[in-house]
């Protein structure tokens, strides 16, 4: 069984709450505060920040050309093309872009950034694709179930270019390109390695769930 068959099955539970959520549910409905959204937004645009710093460690901590393409690559994919449909939104909802690194990152945000540069930086290169892998292949997995839940729903929904964005090919291709990796830099380990990479896929899936908590529950 591939690695990532199994780490999909060992946290296909917590998987599962993402598309029970309410902040993913109203999304879905068209019905989420937009406030809520906005603050969500200003939230993730921080993180994306952090995330993309773990790919360019991902990148130093690389041996094959090829790898360090991908990593180098994912860099430019998440400063310039996913945090492009954040700065859309965030225009669209009145935020002043020139100053959004000024916001300060929410507990759950910083515990989960710190989380994944402390895997990155502490653990080699096969720690640092898992402590990742939850992060775009999680979103992509809620947004192309939501294009099937609501897919009577999303003409007019809000939402609608949210959701496009994380479920079009191009971020299929995103979160594959991530699994495959994962698969190939894991493909010899042994059993205490892959009790290990479990522990950080798991944590940084619970991480993911804490992020949906904080955005819907919105204490500034
Ligand atoms: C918190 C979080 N996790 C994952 C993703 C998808 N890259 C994101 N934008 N934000």
């Amino acid at each position: 069984m591939l690695l990532t068959d199994y780490l999909f099955n060992e946290s296909k539970k917590i998987w599962d709450e993402y598309l029970k959520h309410p902040f993913i549910v109203e999304m879905g409905k068209g019905t989420l505060d937009k406030e809520k959204f906005r603050n969500y937004l200003v939230q993730d645009y921080l993180y994306l920040l952090d995330y993309a710093k773990v790919y360019a460690m991902g990148l130093i901590k690389s041996d094959d050309v090829n790898h360090m393409k991908f990593f180098k690559d994912s860099v430019n994919g998440i400063m310039e093309d996913e945090s492009a449909t954040h700065i859309a939104y965030l225009k669209e909802l009145g935020e002043d872009i020139k100053t959004l690194q000024r916001h300060k990152l929410k507990l759950e945000n910083e515990n989960y950034t710190n989380f994944m540069k402390s895997v990155a930086l502490t653990g080699d290169i096969q720690d640092l694709i898992i402590a990742v892998l939850p992060c775009a292949w999680s979103y992509y997995y809620i947004a192309k179930e939501m294009k099937e839940i609501y897919k009577d729903n999303l003409e007019n929904n809000y939402y609608a270019a949210w959701i496009d964005s994380y479920s079009c090919e191009e971020y299929r291709m995103c979160a594959k390109e991530n699994i495959d990796l994962a698969n190939e830099l894991c493909k010899n380990i042994d059993d205490n390695k892959k009790e290990k990479l479990k522990e950080i896929f798991i944590k940084g899936s619970l991480y993911e769930m804490e992020f949906w908590q904080m955005a819907y529950k919105e204490i500034k």
